[in-house]
């Protein structure tokens, strides 16, 4: 690593460091993509496609905590969500959520990547060869994941572990994330704005199907100029705002015209977490009910859902004394916990076994 910073009177004021990074291509060589995880991630691409499309009738829950801080409590949820996936396959796809990167609201532990340590010792060179550690082993499990796709570099390190990105809310508005979007290799879900503004979305599924010529990095780390073909695969993900959900069945009507008025097929996912359920994990199983109560009477934009989840319910802080700390508990939003999850998934394939047109 060096550190040195070549300031001016007018340039780099408030930059205290560069610290270089190992190129995308030298972490991916020094844990490279397996056979099997290839296979998982071309599968779960192309079956989620297949969803998106309408040529495969299932729906597909993007499932797992709302950020992975302890790679081996996220395998033991890992583990877990694969026997559940295998139970359920015939009516439903399990993706796992793997997010590490988050964005705050103000300031907070910003993920895995950021800070593997949660020490504020940043050491994203170590983050990025963990967090791809952790996805290739997801991958080998033959589990899909699903990742918020916040950091414009991070997809050269890590995208071709990634069946399903999202844009959070926070971003969705943003050109970067949507010029980012359109190379993306996977389907992208946009959520809606914090505020509940649904057309921030739209928009983005509109501008990210285009191809941009934008700045980003190279596999081997050089600044370049992307060339990208854009994205075919946006969707919109309900995800409530301004304290109020947006999964009722007017919101999902108003939702649907929105895409239809665009001329973008009304394929729509309900986070049944943040604001459709105030922020209280517990409601998410509520949430999820009457979702699949709208697609059993006969809703055909719904075509996901997504739950937050770990090994134990609610959430914690980070202490400095990890021997205080609950293990497979989340460190950022609450979490509905192991046995609700499994219930709230296994209630859904039953409701939809015979039904799904
Ligand atoms: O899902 C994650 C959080 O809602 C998001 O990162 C914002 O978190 P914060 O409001 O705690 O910063
Ligand atoms: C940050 C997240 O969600 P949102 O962008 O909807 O706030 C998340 O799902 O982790």
């Amino acid at each position: 690593m060096n550190a040195n910073v070549a300031s001016t009177s007018t340039n780099n004021l408030h930059i205290a460091a560069f610290h270089t990074m190992p190129t995308p291509h030298a972490v991916q060589a020094k844990l490279p993509l397996t056979e099997a995880a290839t296979r998982t991630v071309e599968n779960g691409r192309d079956e989620l496609i297949r969803i998106l499309k309408g040529e495969d009738k299932r729906r597909f829950v993007v499932v797992g905590p709302c950020s992975i801080h302890d790679p081996i409590a996220g395998m033991d949820y890992a583990r877990r969500l694969k026997a559940l996936a295998a139970e359920v396959s015939d009516v439903l796809m399990l993706v796992m959520r793997v997010y590490f990167e988050k964005p705050r609201t103000t300031v907070g532990w910003k993920g895995y990547i950021n800070d593997p340590h949660m020490d504020d010792t940043f050491r994203i060179d170590e983050g990025m060869v963990l967090a791809r550690q952790f996805l290739l082993d997801v991958n080998e499990l033959g589990l899909p994941a699903g990742t918020e796709a916040l950091d414009p570099i991070s997809p050269q390190y890590l995208g071709d572990l990634i069946a399903w990105n999202a844009i959070g809310a926070r971003t969705t508005e943003s050109q970067t994330h949507r010029e980012m979007s359109s190379g993306l290799s996977t389907p992208v879900g946009f959520k809606n704005a914090t505020n509940g503004e649904v057309g921030v979305a739209v928009n983005a599924i509109l501008s990210a199907s285009r191809p941009h010529r934008f700045l980003g990095i190279s596999s081997d780390g050089k600044v370049s100029i992307v060339h990208t073909t854009g994205n075919p695969y946006g969707h919109l993900v309900l995800r409530g705002g301004d304290g109020r959900p947006n999964y009722d069945t007017v919101s999902i009507a108003l939702a649907e015209e929105g895409l239809k008025k665009a001329k973008l097929t009304p394929n729509i996912v309900v986070d049944c977490s943040h604001a459709n359920s105030y922020k209280k994990p517990e409601l998410q199983p509520l949430v999820m009910a009457d979702v699949i109560s709208q697609i059993v009477a006969g809703n055909r934009s719904v075509v996901g859902v997504m739950i937050e989840s770990n090994i134990v319910a609610g959430n914690q802080s980070i202490q400095a004394d990890r021997s205080k700390m609950t293990y497979g508990c989340s460190v950022t939003d609450g979490c509905v916990d192991w046995e609700t999850t499994a219930s709230m998934i296994r209630d859904a394939a039953q409701r939809l076994r015979g039904v799904l047109v």
